[in-house]
């Protein structure tokens, strides 16, 4: 369990965090997006007590991090690289940071098998690719076998391979009753590994939301093909629609269900050969979601030379 209430940090004029309140529960993998800048990573190292709160409080398990007799147990966190000494081996990196919390060789071995690193773990660090770099990261983070899992870009470095591996461990650490939250800019790589979702802008929090619900809140229109174009117009015009003709008979109608669609349809007996209805990627609700809150703007320049 995280949880997060009225949380601020100021680095003298700039606001990081602005007063977030949220909690993260156990069970499911939470998201934790927003655009560059937006406070993800302060909120993070707050949470293990790496960055002090200006005000408010950010719990892990019901109490500060540093209030907790052993943390490794409670969190486990992978924020950005952290030092590694380049000269050692994966084996010996993660029994040296187990040896201070009585965390066993067996559990090393362990953790260095659920990572896939088992083959590697008598290479030097200093070696490892980016991707070998991060499984490690994540050894790491699970070493202490903690009940709160916290990732920032988890999924950095990967390969395809990797990412399918870490979206299923993800998935299982949560399934085993685990609080799993993890940071990634990658859309579509959260919409097949998260179930709830924390968006933040400019420090603020935007949006606490289900996957589903954050989809379903930017839906298109209906795709709604027919033999009988025009006939279809007239029993579907009315007040507060719209209807664009895509080509090939296919209309996108706007402002009606797909129910109503077919009623009248059926009434006006108007044959239906598709009644689609056009949902939104998690991409695009998300870029909805946040357009406000952007940081830092890519300029755009239009065809006529004028700013966009
Ligand atoms: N130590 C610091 N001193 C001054 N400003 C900081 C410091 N750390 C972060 N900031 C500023 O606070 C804001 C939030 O930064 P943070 O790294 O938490 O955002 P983020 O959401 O993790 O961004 P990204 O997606 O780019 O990683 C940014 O404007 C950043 O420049």
């Amino acid at each position: 369990m995280i949880e997060v209430a009225n949380l601020t940090k100021r680095y003298g004029a700039k606001t990081a965090v602005d007063g977030l309140t949220f909690s993260i529960k156990p069970g499911t993998v939470t998201g934790f997006l927003g655009p560059n800048g937006a406070g993800k990573s302060t909120t993070m190292r707050m949470l293990v007590g790496l960055d002090a709160p200006t005000s408010g409080t950010a719990k892990v398990n019901g109490k500060p991090y540093a209030q907790h007799k052993a943390p490794l147990r409670e969190i486990g966190v992978l924020l950005e690289a952290r030092a590694v000494h380049p000269g050692r081996s994966a084996r010996d990196h993660l029994i040296a940071i187990g040896a201070t919390h009585g965390i066993t060789t067996r559990r090393v071995d362990q953790v260095l098998d659920m990572v896939g690193l088992t083959d590697v773990a008598k290479r030097r660090v200093g070696n490892f690719s980016l991707g070998m770099g991060q499984r490690l990261g994540i050894a790491v983070a699970l070493l202490g076998d903690p009940r709160t899992v916290m990732l920032d870009e988890p999924v950095n470095g990967l390969d395809p391979d990797g990412i399918k591996w870490i979206r299923q461990l993800l998935k299982g650490l949560a399934a085993e009753g685990r609080t799993v939250f993890i940071s990634s800019h990658l859309m579509s790589e959260m919409a097949l590994t998260a179930e709830h979702l924390i968006v933040v802008g400019r420090g603020r929090l935007i949006a606490d939301v289900s996957v589903a619900d954050l989809i379903e809140s930017a839906a298109r229109g209906v795709h709604v093909r027919t033999s009988q174009v025009s006939a279809l117009v007239r029993v579907l015009n009315g007040d507060g629609v719209k209807i664009t003709s895509v080509g090939g008979g296919v209309l996108d109608v706007v402002g009606r269900s797909t129910e109503d669609i077919a009623t009248r349809a059926l009434a006006a007996g108007i044959p239906l050969y598709e009644l689609t209805p056009q949902r939104a990627s998690l991409e695009e609700a998300y870029m909805e979601l946040t357009q406000e809150s952007v940081e830092y703007h890519g300029g755009t320049t239009s065809a006529f030379g004028e700013a966009a």
